[in-house]
């Protein structure tokens, strides 16, 4: 806005216009996106998504075909910080984090929060060092894939339940960091997804002879697609922060209520 109207009230239009243009949706061109687990599954939509909105797309994966070999130089080298580092040194910026690489539940069940909780913490707190613009960065928003068995309890997995509890309320926990350092947090809560960590979910409860438990999962499956359209709006909508969005069959999308009460 460069001409002033030139009276006092005009000038306090100018800043009420000047809010009004500011809220528009955000725009995912040329930013710079890092998408955790982007190998396959709900990852590489979410790397897809992101690119065919013109992003710089940033994937960290341990196991894909295709970019293997970069994939664990990725994180034989450099690891949640070398990966923010090097992000921030290739592309000058990181706009959007998507903490998306997961695994199901194990008989290994720190591995499974270390990866599923730990690793979004690290990555969000890592992130936030770089967007934020208290550090002259630019802001920016964080993404972190919890799962509906984040919001409600599942027999099937209590430590993965755990785990994506533990996003959900990490997330929503962040929620005063966009008005101090310009980054938005939230969290993506889908349902069951065509995936290789839903098919072994799938394979354990079949091996244990949970055949009714397998057959309940798969008549509430959601596309992939639908989770990275999710994920799109989260990005795209800066009213969003420490919002908490569901993604299921009976629903499609919408966002889990909660009382406002803060401790
Ligand atoms: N598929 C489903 O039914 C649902 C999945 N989710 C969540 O979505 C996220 C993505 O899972 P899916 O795409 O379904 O599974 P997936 O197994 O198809 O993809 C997960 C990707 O994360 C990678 N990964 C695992 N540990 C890693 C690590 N330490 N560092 C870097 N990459 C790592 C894997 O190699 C894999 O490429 C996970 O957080 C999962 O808990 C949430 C709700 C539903
Ligand atoms: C052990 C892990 C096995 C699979 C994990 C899956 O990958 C995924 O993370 C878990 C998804 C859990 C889904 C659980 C319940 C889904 C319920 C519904 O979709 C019910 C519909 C609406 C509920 C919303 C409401 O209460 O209004």
């Amino acid at each position: 806005m460069e001409d002033c109207i030139g009276h006092d009230n005009g000038v306090e239009i100018l800043v009420e216009i000047n809010m009004i243009c500011k809220s528009g949706p955000m725009k995912i061109e040329g930013k710079v996106a890092i998408v955790t687990g982007g190998g396959q599954g709900i990852g590489e939509r979410f790397c897809i998504a992101l690119l065919e909105k013109g992003a710089n797309v940033v994937i960290a994966d341990i196991k894909t075909r295709q970019g293997e070999s970069l994939s664990k130089q990725f994180n034989q080298k450099y690891g949640l910080n070398h990966l923010i580092n090097y992000t921030k040194s290739t592309f000058g910026n990181v706009d959007i984090l998507c903490n998306n690489a997961g695994v199901p539940e194990m008989e290994q069940w720190e591995k499974v929060l270390n990866i599923n909780l730990n690793s979004v913490i690290r990555g969000t707190k890592l992130a936030m060092e770089a967007m934020s613009t208290k550090n002259g960065g630019r802001g920016g928003i964080i993404i972190n894939t919890a799962s509906m068995g984040g919001i409600l309890p599942m027999p099937s997995g209590p430590v993965y339940c755990a785990s994506k509890f533990g996003v959900v309320g990490f997330s929503r926990s962040l929620d005063t960091c966009y008005e101090s350092d310009g980054i938005r947090v939230n969290a993506i809560c889908p349902s069951f997804a065509p995936t290789s960590l839903f098919e072994a979910s799938i394979d354990s409860l079949v091996n244990a002879n949970q055949h009714e438990e397998a057959r309940k999962m798969k008549a509430i499956i959601i596309s992939i697609d639908q989770v990275a359209r999710g994920m799109i709006q989260l990005v795209e909508d800066d009213t969003k922060n420490g919002a908490v969005m569901r993604i299921t069959a009976a629903k499609g999308i919408d966002y889990q209520p909660y009382r406002s009460s803060k401790l």
